[in-house]
Protein backbone atom coordinates (compact mmCIF):
# COMPACT_ATOMS: atom_id res chain seq x y z
CA UNK A 1 0.00 0.00 0.00
CA UNK A 2 1.20 3.68 -0.78
CA UNK A 3 0.80 6.38 1.13
CA UNK A 4 0.66 9.70 -0.08
CA UNK A 5 0.10 13.17 1.01
CA UNK A 6 2.49 16.31 -0.80
CA UNK A 7 3.18 19.10 1.93
CA UNK A 8 0.98 21.76 2.97
CA UNK A 9 -1.93 19.19 1.79
CA UNK A 10 -4.58 16.41 2.25
CA UNK A 11 -6.95 14.17 -0.11
CA UNK A 12 -10.46 14.10 0.50
CA UNK A 13 -12.84 12.06 -1.59
CA UNK A 14 -15.69 13.06 -3.24
CA UNK A 15 -18.19 11.12 -5.23
CA UNK A 16 -15.84 10.11 -8.40
CA UNK A 17 -13.54 12.80 -7.07
CA UNK A 18 -10.17 12.72 -5.38
CA UNK A 19 -9.85 16.13 -3.92
CA UNK A 20 -6.36 17.68 -2.75
CA UNK A 21 -6.53 20.55 -0.83
CA UNK A 22 -3.89 22.58 -0.80
CA UNK A 23 -3.02 25.25 1.94
CA UNK A 24 -6.74 24.73 3.43
CA UNK A 25 -7.94 27.16 0.89
CA UNK A 26 -7.40 25.87 -2.65
CA UNK A 27 -8.18 22.60 -3.87
CA UNK A 28 -8.58 20.70 -6.98
CA UNK A 29 -10.52 17.72 -8.15
CA UNK A 30 -8.94 14.61 -9.97
CA UNK A 31 -11.21 12.21 -11.70
CA UNK A 32 -10.57 9.29 -9.83
CA UNK A 33 -11.26 6.98 -12.51
CA UNK A 34 -8.87 8.99 -15.05
CA UNK A 35 -6.37 8.96 -12.71
CA UNK A 36 -6.70 5.32 -12.29
CA UNK A 37 -6.67 4.87 -16.33
CA UNK A 38 -3.42 7.11 -16.59
CA UNK A 39 -1.85 4.81 -14.22
CA UNK A 40 -2.89 1.72 -15.83
CA UNK A 41 -1.31 2.86 -19.36
CA UNK A 42 1.65 3.40 -17.97
CA UNK A 43 2.44 0.44 -15.49
CA UNK A 44 0.37 -2.04 -16.93
CA UNK A 45 -1.71 -2.75 -13.60
CA UNK A 46 -5.13 -1.95 -11.96
CA UNK A 47 -5.34 0.12 -8.92
CA UNK A 48 -7.61 1.10 -6.73
CA UNK A 49 -7.19 5.11 -5.30
CA UNK A 50 -8.86 5.45 -1.68
CA UNK A 51 -8.83 8.64 0.55
CA UNK A 52 -8.34 7.45 4.48
CA UNK A 53 -7.22 10.24 6.84
CA UNK A 54 -6.21 12.99 4.17
CA UNK A 55 -4.16 10.24 2.61
CA UNK A 56 -4.75 9.30 -0.64
CA UNK A 57 -4.04 5.31 -0.58
CA UNK A 58 -3.22 2.93 -3.56
CA UNK A 59 -2.98 -0.78 -3.34
CA UNK A 60 0.29 -1.51 -4.84
CA UNK A 61 4.28 -1.15 -3.21
CA UNK A 62 5.63 0.05 -6.30
CA UNK A 63 7.25 3.50 -5.58
CA UNK A 64 7.37 4.88 -8.90
CA UNK A 65 3.61 4.39 -9.24
CA UNK A 66 3.11 6.61 -6.17
CA UNK A 67 5.81 8.76 -7.33
CA UNK A 68 3.86 8.89 -10.95
CA UNK A 69 0.92 10.06 -9.27
CA UNK A 70 2.26 13.40 -7.13
CA UNK A 71 3.56 13.99 -11.20
CA UNK A 72 0.19 13.82 -12.56
CA UNK A 73 -1.31 15.68 -9.44
CA UNK A 74 1.55 18.69 -8.90
CA UNK A 75 1.67 18.99 -12.81
CA UNK A 76 -2.36 19.86 -13.18
CA UNK A 77 -3.25 21.14 -9.85
CA UNK A 78 -2.40 24.55 -10.89
CA UNK A 79 -4.26 24.10 -13.84
CA UNK A 80 -7.62 23.02 -11.87
CA UNK A 81 -7.38 25.25 -8.56
CA UNK A 82 -10.52 26.18 -6.92
CA UNK A 83 -11.22 28.55 -3.76
CA UNK A 84 -12.57 26.45 -1.45
CA UNK A 85 -14.59 29.15 -0.31
CA UNK A 86 -16.59 30.55 -3.47
CA UNK A 87 -15.79 27.16 -5.39
CA UNK A 88 -14.99 29.47 -8.21
CA UNK A 89 -11.69 28.71 -10.43
CA UNK A 90 -8.59 30.19 -9.77
CA UNK A 91 -5.78 31.25 -11.64
CA UNK A 92 -2.43 31.17 -10.23
CA UNK A 93 -0.25 34.15 -10.77
CA UNK A 94 3.40 33.26 -10.61
CA UNK A 95 6.98 34.57 -12.57
CA UNK A 96 6.67 32.96 -15.48
CA UNK A 97 3.85 34.51 -16.89
CA UNK A 98 5.51 37.72 -16.82
CA UNK A 99 2.66 39.35 -15.74
CA UNK A 100 3.19 43.15 -14.51
CA UNK A 101 1.65 43.74 -10.70
CA UNK A 102 0.84 47.12 -10.85
CA UNK A 103 -2.34 48.95 -12.17
CA UNK A 104 -5.04 46.69 -11.47
CA UNK A 105 -6.90 46.38 -8.07
CA UNK A 106 -8.00 42.79 -7.72
CA UNK A 107 -4.36 42.04 -7.43
CA UNK A 108 -0.69 42.92 -6.89
CA UNK A 109 -0.03 46.58 -5.36
CA UNK A 110 -1.18 49.69 -5.18
CA UNK A 111 0.18 53.28 -4.55
CA UNK A 112 -2.13 55.79 -3.71
CA UNK A 113 0.21 58.22 -3.67
CA UNK A 114 1.48 58.08 0.38
CA UNK A 115 3.53 56.03 2.07
CA UNK A 116 1.14 53.22 2.64
CA UNK A 117 1.25 50.41 -0.35
CA UNK A 118 -1.84 48.48 -0.41
CA UNK A 119 -0.99 44.42 -1.33
CA UNK A 120 -3.28 42.33 -2.68
CA UNK A 121 -2.19 38.34 -3.10
CA UNK A 122 -5.89 37.09 -4.03
CA UNK A 123 -9.60 37.78 -4.21
CA UNK A 124 -12.12 35.51 -2.94
CA UNK A 125 -13.87 35.91 0.55
CA UNK A 126 -15.45 33.41 3.15
CA UNK A 127 -18.35 35.57 4.32
CA UNK A 128 -20.54 37.56 2.07
CA UNK A 129 -21.63 40.93 3.90
CA UNK A 130 -25.28 42.11 2.76
CA UNK A 131 -23.20 45.42 1.99
CA UNK A 132 -19.98 44.19 0.36
CA UNK A 133 -18.65 47.12 -1.61
CA UNK A 134 -16.87 44.61 -3.91
CA UNK A 135 -19.49 41.74 -4.01
CA UNK A 136 -17.48 39.04 -2.52
CA UNK A 137 -18.28 35.57 -1.11
CA UNK A 138 -19.50 32.67 -1.72
CA UNK A 139 -22.60 33.98 -2.75
CA UNK A 140 -21.51 36.64 -4.89
CA UNK A 141 -23.52 36.83 -8.33
CA UNK A 142 -20.74 38.66 -10.15
CA UNK A 143 -17.47 37.86 -10.07
CA UNK A 144 -16.72 34.37 -11.62
CA UNK A 145 -13.28 34.19 -11.27
CA UNK A 146 -10.36 34.52 -8.52
CA UNK A 147 -6.82 35.50 -8.77
CA UNK A 148 -3.82 34.14 -6.32
CA UNK A 149 -0.31 35.37 -7.19
CA UNK A 150 2.40 33.30 -6.16
CA UNK A 151 4.12 34.94 -3.47
CA UNK A 152 7.81 34.90 -3.80
CA UNK A 153 6.60 37.36 -7.10
CA UNK A 154 4.29 39.46 -5.49
CA UNK A 155 7.22 40.27 -2.61
CA UNK A 156 9.61 40.78 -5.76
CA UNK A 157 7.24 43.26 -7.21
CA UNK A 158 6.52 44.62 -3.95
CA UNK A 159 10.67 45.49 -3.00
CA UNK A 160 11.10 47.22 -6.38
CA UNK A 161 8.01 49.69 -6.05
CA UNK A 162 9.13 49.87 -2.41
CA UNK A 163 12.72 50.78 -3.53
CA UNK A 164 11.16 53.44 -5.64
CA UNK A 165 8.81 54.42 -2.44
CA UNK A 166 11.32 54.77 0.08
CA UNK A 167 11.55 54.31 4.11
CA UNK A 168 9.31 54.24 6.76
CA UNK A 169 6.36 52.39 4.65
CA UNK A 170 3.09 50.51 5.22
CA UNK A 171 2.05 47.32 3.61
CA UNK A 172 -1.32 47.11 4.04
CA UNK A 173 -2.63 43.61 3.06
CA UNK A 174 -6.13 44.10 1.79
CA UNK A 175 -8.23 42.91 -1.41
CA UNK A 176 -11.37 42.58 -3.30
CA UNK A 177 -11.91 40.12 -0.65
CA UNK A 178 -10.53 38.40 2.61
CA UNK A 179 -6.29 38.81 2.55
CA UNK A 180 -6.18 35.79 5.52
CA UNK A 181 -7.77 33.46 2.02
CA UNK A 182 -4.61 33.86 0.86
CA UNK A 183 -3.03 30.73 1.37
CA UNK A 184 0.87 32.09 1.90
CA UNK A 185 -0.79 34.99 3.99
CA UNK A 186 2.16 33.87 6.64
CA UNK A 187 5.20 33.87 4.17
CA UNK A 188 3.62 36.87 2.71
CA UNK A 189 3.98 39.28 6.28
CA UNK A 190 7.71 37.62 6.56
CA UNK A 191 8.86 38.06 3.49
CA UNK A 192 7.24 42.52 4.19
CA UNK A 193 9.26 42.40 7.44
CA UNK A 194 12.82 41.64 5.75
CA UNK A 195 11.97 44.45 3.61
CA UNK A 196 14.38 47.99 5.39
CA UNK A 197 11.87 49.87 4.02
CA UNK A 198 8.34 48.66 5.74
CA UNK A 199 8.09 49.97 9.16
CA UNK A 200 4.69 48.76 9.54
CA UNK A 201 2.83 45.60 8.39
CA UNK A 202 -1.29 46.10 8.64
CA UNK A 203 -4.31 43.68 7.69
CA UNK A 204 -7.67 44.52 6.36
CA UNK A 205 -9.93 41.47 7.74
CA UNK A 206 -13.16 39.98 8.75
CA UNK A 207 -10.95 37.49 11.36
CA UNK A 208 -13.45 34.68 11.41
CA UNK A 209 -10.34 32.30 9.36
CA UNK A 210 -7.61 33.37 12.59
CA UNK A 211 -7.24 30.81 15.22
CA UNK A 212 -4.72 30.92 17.53
CA UNK A 213 -1.87 28.59 15.93
CA UNK A 214 -1.67 31.40 12.65
CA UNK A 215 -1.89 34.04 15.38
CA UNK A 216 0.74 33.39 16.57
CA UNK A 217 2.61 33.19 13.48
CA UNK A 218 1.62 36.19 12.59
CA UNK A 219 2.93 37.59 15.12
CA UNK A 220 6.30 35.81 15.05
CA UNK A 221 6.11 36.91 11.03
CA UNK A 222 6.05 40.89 12.36
CA UNK A 223 2.17 41.57 11.73
CA UNK A 224 1.44 44.76 13.55
CA UNK A 225 -2.01 45.25 13.36
CA UNK A 226 -5.38 44.20 12.46
CA UNK A 227 -7.86 46.56 11.44
CA UNK A 228 -10.96 43.91 11.99
CA UNK A 229 -14.29 44.16 10.56
CA UNK A 230 -17.24 43.46 13.00
CA UNK A 231 -20.15 44.86 12.71
CA UNK A 232 -22.72 43.55 15.38
CA UNK A 233 -22.54 42.02 19.13
CA UNK A 234 -25.63 40.27 18.71
CA UNK A 235 -24.63 36.70 16.68
CA UNK A 236 -27.87 36.81 14.89
CA UNK A 237 -27.57 40.48 13.47
CA UNK A 238 -23.74 39.76 12.81
CA UNK A 239 -24.86 36.13 10.52
CA UNK A 240 -27.27 38.51 8.75
CA UNK A 241 -24.64 41.50 7.96
CA UNK A 242 -21.99 38.45 7.78
CA UNK A 243 -24.93 36.77 5.42
CA UNK A 244 -23.50 33.65 6.55
CA UNK A 245 -25.69 31.10 8.55
CA UNK A 246 -22.17 29.89 10.30
CA UNK A 247 -20.27 33.15 11.32
CA UNK A 248 -19.45 32.70 14.83
CA UNK A 249 -19.49 36.01 16.18
CA UNK A 250 -18.06 34.51 19.75
CA UNK A 251 -15.38 33.24 17.79
CA UNK A 252 -14.13 36.18 15.97
CA UNK A 253 -14.06 37.65 19.39
CA UNK A 254 -12.00 35.66 20.88
CA UNK A 255 -9.58 35.95 18.36
CA UNK A 256 -9.76 39.75 18.64
CA UNK A 257 -8.53 39.29 22.01
CA UNK A 258 -6.19 36.25 21.29
CA UNK A 259 -4.63 39.38 18.13
CA UNK A 260 -3.84 41.94 21.10
CA UNK A 261 -2.21 38.82 24.05
CA UNK A 262 -0.11 38.20 20.82
CA UNK A 263 1.47 41.65 20.12
CA UNK A 264 -0.61 42.26 17.30
CA UNK A 265 -2.60 45.61 17.94
CA UNK A 266 -6.54 45.61 16.70
CA UNK A 267 -8.47 48.06 15.40
CA UNK A 268 -12.35 48.03 15.22
CA UNK A 269 -13.93 48.92 11.29
CA UNK A 270 -17.55 48.17 11.87
CA UNK A 271 -19.47 49.75 9.42
CA UNK A 272 -22.20 51.55 10.07
CA UNK A 273 -25.66 51.09 8.70
CA UNK A 274 -28.07 53.80 10.33
CA UNK A 275 -31.07 52.32 11.88
CA UNK A 276 -29.43 48.49 11.92
CA UNK A 277 -26.07 48.66 14.04
CA UNK A 278 -25.47 52.86 14.73
CA UNK A 279 -27.06 51.63 18.33
CA UNK A 280 -24.46 49.08 18.64
CA UNK A 281 -21.65 51.89 18.82
CA UNK A 282 -21.11 52.43 22.70
CA UNK A 283 -20.75 48.57 23.07
CA UNK A 284 -17.65 48.41 20.43
CA UNK A 285 -16.30 51.34 22.10
CA UNK A 286 -17.03 49.49 25.53
CA UNK A 287 -15.19 46.26 24.58
CA UNK A 288 -12.67 47.91 22.25
CA UNK A 289 -11.31 49.02 26.01
CA UNK A 290 -11.97 46.44 28.05
CA UNK A 291 -9.51 43.92 25.69
CA UNK A 292 -6.74 47.02 25.15
CA UNK A 293 -7.16 47.72 21.47
CA UNK A 294 -5.66 50.75 19.81
CA UNK A 295 -2.48 50.68 21.70
CA UNK A 296 -0.33 52.04 18.83
CA UNK A 297 -3.05 53.12 16.85
CA UNK A 298 -6.90 54.38 17.06
CA UNK A 299 -9.29 51.86 18.62
CA UNK A 300 -12.04 52.33 16.30
CA UNK A 301 -12.45 52.73 12.47
CA UNK A 302 -15.95 53.54 12.10
CA UNK A 303 -17.01 53.24 8.75
CA UNK A 304 -19.84 54.83 6.73
CA UNK A 305 -22.16 52.43 4.63
CA UNK A 306 -21.48 53.84 1.03
CA UNK A 307 -23.58 51.73 -1.81
CA UNK A 308 -20.90 50.78 -4.47
CA UNK A 309 -21.81 50.44 -8.07
CA UNK A 310 -20.08 47.01 -8.00
CA UNK A 311 -21.31 46.56 -4.85
CA UNK A 312 -24.18 44.68 -2.68
CA UNK A 313 -27.10 47.12 -1.85
CA UNK A 314 -29.44 46.50 1.13
CA UNK A 315 -32.16 48.55 1.33
CA UNK A 316 -31.00 51.14 3.29
CA UNK A 317 -30.32 54.62 3.36
CA UNK A 318 -27.38 56.25 2.91
CA UNK A 319 -26.23 58.60 5.60
CA UNK A 320 -24.27 61.85 4.22
CA UNK A 321 -20.59 61.85 5.33
CA UNK A 322 -21.31 65.28 7.01
CA UNK A 323 -23.97 63.65 9.19
CA UNK A 324 -21.77 60.31 9.76
CA UNK A 325 -18.64 62.55 10.90
CA UNK A 326 -20.50 65.09 13.12
CA UNK A 327 -22.41 61.43 14.91
CA UNK A 328 -18.63 60.78 15.18
CA UNK A 329 -17.77 63.53 16.71
CA UNK A 330 -20.90 63.55 19.36
CA UNK A 331 -19.60 60.01 20.08
CA UNK A 332 -16.21 61.10 21.08
CA UNK A 333 -18.09 64.03 23.41
CA UNK A 334 -20.36 61.42 24.99
CA UNK A 335 -17.50 57.98 25.25
CA UNK A 336 -14.40 60.53 25.48
CA UNK A 337 -13.01 57.78 23.17
CA UNK A 338 -10.60 59.68 21.10
CA UNK A 339 -10.20 59.88 18.15
CA UNK A 340 -12.99 58.47 16.36
CA UNK A 341 -13.01 60.80 13.14
CA UNK A 342 -9.43 59.33 11.76
CA UNK A 343 -7.03 61.12 10.09
CA UNK A 344 -3.99 59.68 7.80
CA UNK A 345 -1.71 60.91 10.69
CA UNK A 346 -3.07 58.86 13.26
CA UNK A 347 -1.47 56.06 11.06
CA UNK A 348 1.97 58.01 10.32
CA UNK A 349 0.12 58.32 6.46
CA UNK A 350 1.92 61.02 4.45
CA UNK A 351 1.88 61.96 1.01
CA UNK A 352 4.64 60.47 -1.11
CA UNK A 353 5.53 60.74 -4.91
CA UNK A 354 3.45 58.77 -7.24
CA UNK A 355 4.95 55.50 -9.25
CA UNK A 356 4.70 57.94 -12.74
CA UNK A 357 1.91 56.80 -15.15
CA UNK A 358 2.41 54.84 -17.85
CA UNK A 359 -0.77 56.00 -19.66
CA UNK A 360 -3.13 59.33 -19.61
CA UNK A 361 -6.59 59.57 -19.90
CA UNK A 362 -7.68 59.71 -23.81
CA UNK A 363 -4.31 57.65 -24.86
CA UNK A 364 -5.29 54.96 -27.41
CA UNK A 365 -2.21 52.01 -26.46
CA UNK A 366 -2.39 48.60 -28.35
CA UNK A 367 -2.53 46.39 -25.99
CA UNK A 368 -2.15 42.28 -24.97
CA UNK A 369 -5.12 40.42 -23.66
CA UNK A 370 -3.78 37.84 -21.09
CA UNK A 371 -5.60 36.93 -18.86
CA UNK A 372 -10.04 36.78 -18.36
CA UNK A 373 -11.35 39.95 -15.91
CA UNK A 374 -13.34 38.96 -12.38
CA UNK A 375 -16.60 40.28 -13.99
CA UNK A 376 -17.83 39.15 -17.65
CA UNK A 377 -17.35 41.99 -20.91
CA UNK A 378 -13.95 42.53 -18.11
CA UNK A 379 -10.48 41.38 -19.56
CA UNK A 380 -6.79 42.19 -18.67
CA UNK A 381 -4.38 43.49 -20.80
CA UNK A 382 -0.64 44.29 -20.58
CA UNK A 383 1.01 47.36 -21.85
CA UNK A 384 4.40 48.67 -20.95
CA UNK A 385 4.96 46.50 -18.10
CA UNK A 386 1.29 47.44 -16.24
CA UNK A 387 -2.04 45.70 -16.44
CA UNK A 388 -4.97 47.42 -17.84
CA UNK A 389 -8.68 46.63 -17.30
CA UNK A 390 -10.29 46.32 -20.35
CA UNK A 391 -14.04 46.62 -20.21
CA UNK A 392 -16.96 46.28 -22.26
CA UNK A 393 -14.70 43.50 -24.17
CA UNK A 394 -15.72 40.46 -26.24
CA UNK A 395 -11.96 40.31 -26.72
CA UNK A 396 -10.17 36.62 -26.26
CA UNK A 397 -6.81 35.59 -23.87
CA UNK A 398 -3.93 36.11 -26.94
CA UNK A 399 -6.12 39.32 -29.12
CA UNK A 400 -4.08 42.08 -29.29
CA UNK A 401 -6.43 45.06 -29.55
CA UNK A 402 -6.34 48.79 -29.11
CA UNK A 403 -7.74 50.43 -25.95
CA UNK A 404 -8.67 53.76 -25.48
CA UNK A 405 -7.48 54.97 -21.20
CA UNK A 406 -10.57 56.02 -19.36
CA UNK A 407 -9.22 55.93 -15.73
CA UNK A 408 -5.53 56.18 -14.46
CA UNK A 409 -6.60 57.39 -11.04
CA UNK A 410 -4.21 56.03 -8.65
CA UNK A 411 -2.47 53.65 -11.18
CA UNK A 412 -4.98 51.80 -11.86
CA UNK A 413 -6.16 51.48 -15.53
CA UNK A 414 -9.04 51.05 -16.96
CA UNK A 415 -9.64 50.90 -20.98
CA UNK A 416 -12.41 50.18 -23.56
CA UNK A 417 -11.94 48.52 -27.04
CA UNK A 418 -11.67 50.91 -30.18
CA UNK A 419 -13.39 49.88 -32.91
C1 LIG B 1 -13.93 45.02 0.96
S1 LIG B 1 -13.36 44.70 2.59
C2 LIG B 1 -11.94 43.68 2.30
C3 LIG B 1 -11.24 43.20 3.56
C4 LIG B 1 -11.94 42.19 4.42
N1 LIG B 1 -12.67 41.24 3.69
C5 LIG B 1 -12.85 42.89 5.42
O1 LIG B 1 -14.05 42.84 5.26
O2 LIG B 1 -12.30 43.45 6.36
C6 LIG B 1 -12.60 46.24 3.09
C7 LIG B 1 -13.37 47.04 4.12
O3 LIG B 1 -14.46 47.69 3.48
C8 LIG B 1 -15.59 47.59 4.31
N2 LIG B 1 -16.77 47.70 3.46
C9 LIG B 1 -17.27 46.75 2.65
N3 LIG B 1 -18.36 47.21 1.99
C10 LIG B 1 -18.56 48.49 2.39
C11 LIG B 1 -19.52 49.48 2.06
N4 LIG B 1 -20.49 49.23 1.20
N5 LIG B 1 -19.42 50.68 2.66
C12 LIG B 1 -18.43 50.94 3.54
N6 LIG B 1 -17.49 50.04 3.89
C13 LIG B 1 -17.55 48.82 3.33
C14 LIG B 1 -15.42 46.24 4.98
O4 LIG B 1 -16.20 46.09 6.14
C15 LIG B 1 -13.95 46.25 5.28
O5 LIG B 1 -13.72 46.90 6.49
S1 LIG C 1 -16.78 43.22 3.12
FE1 LIG C 1 -14.94 41.99 3.33
S2 LIG C 1 -15.65 40.27 4.57
FE2 LIG C 1 -17.46 41.19 3.78
S3 LIG C 1 -17.91 40.05 1.91
FE3 LIG C 1 -16.77 41.87 1.34
S4 LIG C 1 -14.70 41.20 1.25
FE4 LIG C 1 -15.81 39.66 2.43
Amino acid sequence: MIKIKPPNSYFEEDGGNIRIVWRNTLYADFEKNLLEKAIKRKFKIKAELKVEDGYLRINHENKELGNFVIFLIQNYLREFLRNKYTKRRVLYIHEGMNIPLLGYNAFGLIDRGTNLIQVRGSTGCNVSCIFCSVDEGPYSRTRILDYVVDVDYLLKWFNEVAQFKGKRLEAHLDGQGEPLVYPFIVELVQGLRENPNVSVISMQSNGALLNDKLIEELAEAGLDRVNLSIHSFDPEKAKMLMGMKDYDLNHVLEMAEALINAGIDVLFAPVIIFGINDMEAESFIEFARKIGAGKRWPALGFQNYVPYKFGRHPSVKFLSFKKFYNWLRELEEKTDMRPLVLKPEHFGMHKRRFIPLEFHVGEVVKVKIILPGRIEGEMLAVARNRLIEVINTNAKVGDEIKVKIVRTRHGIYIGTPIK
